[in-house]
């Protein structure tokens, strides 16, 4: 597609030369011998690309960077002063090239800054569209099941009502909660996060709500639990339904009265939280096996938030991937990238099984491994376009496991009979690690289990 470039060279020879060469590629073409004269071309009309010699008469070249709206300045300098093209990406040039140029070396040049700076602006438009359509700071969705969560979030923010976040590994929950915070009246407010499966059973009470040992022998260890430093903010408990009986009992008084006891301390303590809670599990089913308080399930879900698998998100899936490639390829500092229609296909027909840190993890392989801006569907290894979630049942073990193929072949053979201490246990690993790998393996707890 032809572009509108602007030429400021003061030599006519070498100003008519480059003309005609990028009239030969399809592009319109403006001159200009000075930076006035190159000012005034665009005050009229708006250009995708100036090219400007450093020496000029009067000012130099540099002085169109910013007097030219949003167009890249490519500078031309000789091979004698490569010191004042240095300057001139300092002063903010795309780029320079060097004099006499070679045509095939300018056209190239041309070319890149035209497709690198059409992608920043597609980019510029969609992250503006984004901040407008969507409520939540990095929070994308459109379909109705994710409005519908954002109206929840815009109504509920503001109150100190618990709300209960419901989903799949990986669908946002964390999101959400920190969403409810940023957007209460406790935003300055700490807001502590824990992921009651990450934290041994043992350990969890006095975590939580800290404790005093020794008071009988004088060599007294106090220490205050995360629901204290939450004090005037918000407690968000991941993964709720892992936690123990007893820490739940302590946890509906904190509820019910707005006070905790440290372990082995006597006396209560008026605590300020606002709590947020979360699970991929079904709670209902976890009461009826007498695993989770029913009592505590009534309080927690006092309003509920529910998240939808990425794979009922029908057109959300490339929004998401659009949203998440550009984040990755910023982050990594790399150059805008794209998906092929094949990896657009491919993302459609997955089914997502650790569903939207999947899809970021997935982004984030290919946009390293990729060797141009194209995301291709190999670079995005999505394996089989399991839509029948039985697909990623364990088959026979094949002889020459990897490290992360025996794991995951381990898990998915096991995690139907075994609680995740067992499995931990027979890993050889803790259970914050049996965790962590399946968040980044994308093998999230199945939803429904045996009895422990
Ligand atoms: N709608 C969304 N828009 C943009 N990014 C999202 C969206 N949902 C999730 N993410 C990103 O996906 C990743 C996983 O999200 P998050 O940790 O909130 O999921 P989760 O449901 O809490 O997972 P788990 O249950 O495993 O703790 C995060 O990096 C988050 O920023």
């Amino acid at each position: 597609m032809g572009a509108r470039i602007l030429i400021l060279e003061d030599e006519p020879v070498i100003r008519r030369a480059l003309r005609r060469l990028l009239e030969r590629h399809g592009h319109t073409v403006e001159e200009a011998a000075t930076v006035a004269e190159a000012e005034a071309a665009c005050a009229r009309c708006g250009f995708d690309l100036v090219i400007a010699d450093l020496r000029l008469p009067g000012a130099p070249g540099t002085d169109i960077i910013g007097r030219c709206g949003d167009a890249p300045v490519l500078v031309m300098t000789s091979y004698a002063s490569i010191r004042s093209a240095v300057e001139s990406m300092k002063k903010g040039a795309v780029d320079y090239i060097a004099k006499p140029f070679d045509h095939d070396e300018m056209v190239l040049t041309v070319e890149r800054i035209l497709r690198q700076h059409r992608l920043e602006r597609e980019n510029r438009a969609l992250r503006s569209e984004l901040a407008r359509s969507y409520p939540v700071h990095g929070m994308v969705g459109e379909c109705p099941a994710m409005q519908e969560v954002f109206r929840r979030i815009r109504k509920v923010a503001a109150t100190d009502t618990t709300v209960l976040i419901l989903g799949e590994s990986g669908t946002g929950k964390e999101l959400v909660a920190r969403a409810l915070h940023e957007q209460s009246p406790r935003a300055d407010r700490p807001l502590i996060t824990v992921n009651c499966a990450a934290i041994p059973e043992t350990l969890i009470e006095s975590e939580l709500f800290g404790h005093e040992r020794g008071a009988f022998t004088g060599a007294v260890e106090r220490r205050q639990g995360l629901v204290e430093a939450a004090d005037g903010g918000t407690l968000f408990l991941d993964e709720v339904g892992e936690l123990p009986l007893t820490a739940q009992s302590r946890l509906l008084r904190l509820l019910q009265e707005g006070t905790i006891r440290r372990l082995g301390e006597a006396r209560e303590r008026q605590v300020d939280v606002r709590l947020v809670a979360a699970t991929h599990r079904d709670l209902q089913r976890l009461v009826a096996e007498g695993a989770f308080r029913e009592d505590l399930y009534f309080r927690l879900r006092v309003m509920e938030i529910w998240l939808p698998p990425l794979r009922e998100r029908g057109d959300d899936i490339e929004r998401l991937a659009a949203f998440l490639l550009e984040k990755v390829t910023r982050r990594l500092n790399r150059p805008p990238m794209h998906f092929t229609e094949e990896a657009l296909a491919a993302m459609r027909a997955y089914h997502w099984p650790g569903n939207v840190r999947e899809l970021e993890n997935a982004i984030e392989r290919a946009v390293i491994l990729a060797e141009d801006e194209r995301i291709t569907p190999a670079l995005l290894a999505l394996g089989t376009p399991a839509s029948d979630p039985a697909s990623t049942a364990p088959q026979a073990p094949p002889a020459d496991l990897s490290l992360e193929a025996y794991f995951r072949h381990f898990v998915l053979t096991h995690q139907e009979h075994m609680t995740e201490t067992e499995l931990a246990r027979r890993l050889g690993i803790s259970r914050k690690a049996l965790w962590e790998r399946r968040q980044r393996l994308g093998i999230p707890r199945p939803r429904r289990r045996q009895a422990r």
